[in-house]
């Protein structure tokens, strides 16, 4: 087994922090307080939740956004401009369509100033390394989704960067090409026939990330934070059926499906002090789900008690990350459990399973208003107005303080849904406002006497 966690670090970062500010003139803070070193010799994977900051923070290390606070150092120099170690493949390939494959991937040696000659000889070299031998000359609306990816690697690569940077390379692309791509790109790296220090690849896949990365680390999310830093020292290549592979794909699973849990309690080799130090959640999140998808995941669970988050993702066909959401929305409800990757159903989610229509109203009715804060205080909002009613923009006023325009957006819509399903308030699409039927009032009044 390979410990690379004392290769010498050649990026760093320290105290970094990203904010913007919104239309409505808050700050809102993406990422906070990020301290990271970045070693040679590493293939680094960077997971989190959709919105933690993963490409956020990868733009930082490439100089393509500034930090807020703190600084990327290059080789002990903090960056003023681009990173010149670093180049980025990115999902949507970022292509000029105008452009031949050898023009696209000569773009970044131009951009560094090289000459005609020579751009053209590493650029031909590099098309070779990465099987687009033969297609110099092509477009790429010629090329399949998997050519285009490799015209972006090649493009990046060719400027042989010290650090290689990919956001989601291999989500745009189908499973198998995916699956080729990903391992054409691990011959590569463990041939050294890429002339690259490191790689970092920001992905959604647990097994993606166990499967290319010797470091991974977890981020959380509101903000974006280091959650865990955890060495993989399994040999390349690695058999994901082995108990070594699916222990760690279940610690990081552990990880991610607890954004609240103190990393500590997990039994991890290596953590940051950051991640000992968690920052606590600062305003409760809701998954966008429909309480829809939250009854059919439960319905399918019912047969299934004790069920591995992974194994069902397999056997549904989905994707972990599809059904993340529902279960953390189910989680909230207290309709399921998670416990260290497995999934059972409360009894509070057997009744709700075997509930009619009214019954499962009746109890979502009661566990909204129990534990979700934002339908607490929207309740609350429209109790204490005399006409019981109250325009959106409070609403979302509240949550502009920490959620983005967008983000804040869907927490709305998504509280909303909830509160139509449960019969707590209704929402008026012209007016933008929220409020109590008449009967919706004496039902609530009822609910929370009971
Ligand atoms: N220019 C910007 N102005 C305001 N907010 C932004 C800007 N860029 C990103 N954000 C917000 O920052 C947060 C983090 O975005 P980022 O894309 O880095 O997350 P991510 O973890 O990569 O998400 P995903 O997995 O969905 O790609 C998001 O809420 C996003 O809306």
């Amino acid at each position: 087994m390979l410990d690379k966690t004392n290769n010498p670090s050649f990026i760093a970062l320290q105290g970094i922090g990203k904010s913007y500010l919104q239309p409505n003139g808050q700050t809102i803070t993406i990422i906070e307080n990020i301290n990271l070193e970045l070693r040679t010799e590493q293939i680094i994977a960077i997971l989190g939740p959709s919105g933690s900051g993963k490409s956020t923070l990868m733009r930082m290390i490439a100089g393509l956004i500034p930090p807020t606070s703190g600084n990327v150092l290059y080789y002990d120099r903090p960056l003023t401009g681009l990173n010149p170690g670093v180049a980025i493949v990115f999902q949507n390939f970022a292509l000029y369509p105008w452009l031949t494959v050898l023009e696209n991937v000569e773009l970044g040696l131009k951009a560094k100033g090289e000459a005609k000659e020579s751009r053209e000889k590493k650029a031909l070299k590099m098309i070779d390394v990465i099987g687009l031998d033969g297609f110099e000359n092509a477009y790429p609306k010629e090329l399949s989704g998997g050519m285009r990816q490799r015209v972006g690697f090649a493009r990046a690569l060719a400027v042989e960067p010290e650090l290689l940077c990919m956001d989601e390379p291999f989500s745009a692309l189908d499973v198998l090409t995916a699956e080729n791509l990903r391992y054409e790109l691990l011959d590569l790296w463990l041939e050294r026939r890429i002339p690259t220090k490191s790689i970092l690849i920001v992905t959604h896949g647990i097994e993606e990330a166990v499967t290319l990365a010797d470091r991974i680390i977890v981020l959380g999310r509101n903000p974006g934070r280091i959650r865990a830093d955890l060495p993989v020292t399994l040999p390349h290549y690695r058999d994901r059926k082995s108990p070594e592979f699916q222990a760690i794909v279940d610690q990081v699973y552990k990880i991610i499906t607890q954004p609240d849990l103190d990393v500590d309690t997990i039994n991890t080799s290596t953590l940051t002090s950051q991640a000992k130090s968690e920052t606590p959640q600062r305003y409760q999140f809701l998954p966008s789900v429909r309480i829809g998808s939250i009854a059919g995941l439960i319905e399918i669970l019912e047969d299934r008690q004790g069920y591995d988050l992974y194994r069902l993702a397999q056997e549904l066909l989905l994707e972990v990350d599809d059904i993340l959401p529902i279960l953390d929305a189910a989680k909230l409800l207290e309709l399921i459990v998670l416990s260290e990757g497995d999934i059972s159903i409360t009894t509070l989610g057997q009744k709700f399973v075997q509930g009619n229509i009214d019954e499962r109203k009746q109890l979502i009715r009661l566990q909204i208003l129990s534990h979700i804060r934002l339908a607490q205080q929207i309740n609350q909002l429209i109790q204490s107005k005399r006409n019981h009613r109250i325009p959106e923009e409070m609403v979302l006023d509240i949550l502009e303080k920490y959620f983005t325009t967008g983000e804040a957006r869907a927490q709305l819509e998504t509280v909303i849904h909830w509160g139509r399903y449960a019969e707590l308030y209704s929402y008026d699409e012209p007016s933008g406002e929220i409020f109590f039927e008449q009967e919706i009032s004496e039902e609530i009044e009822e609910t929370i006497s009971v």
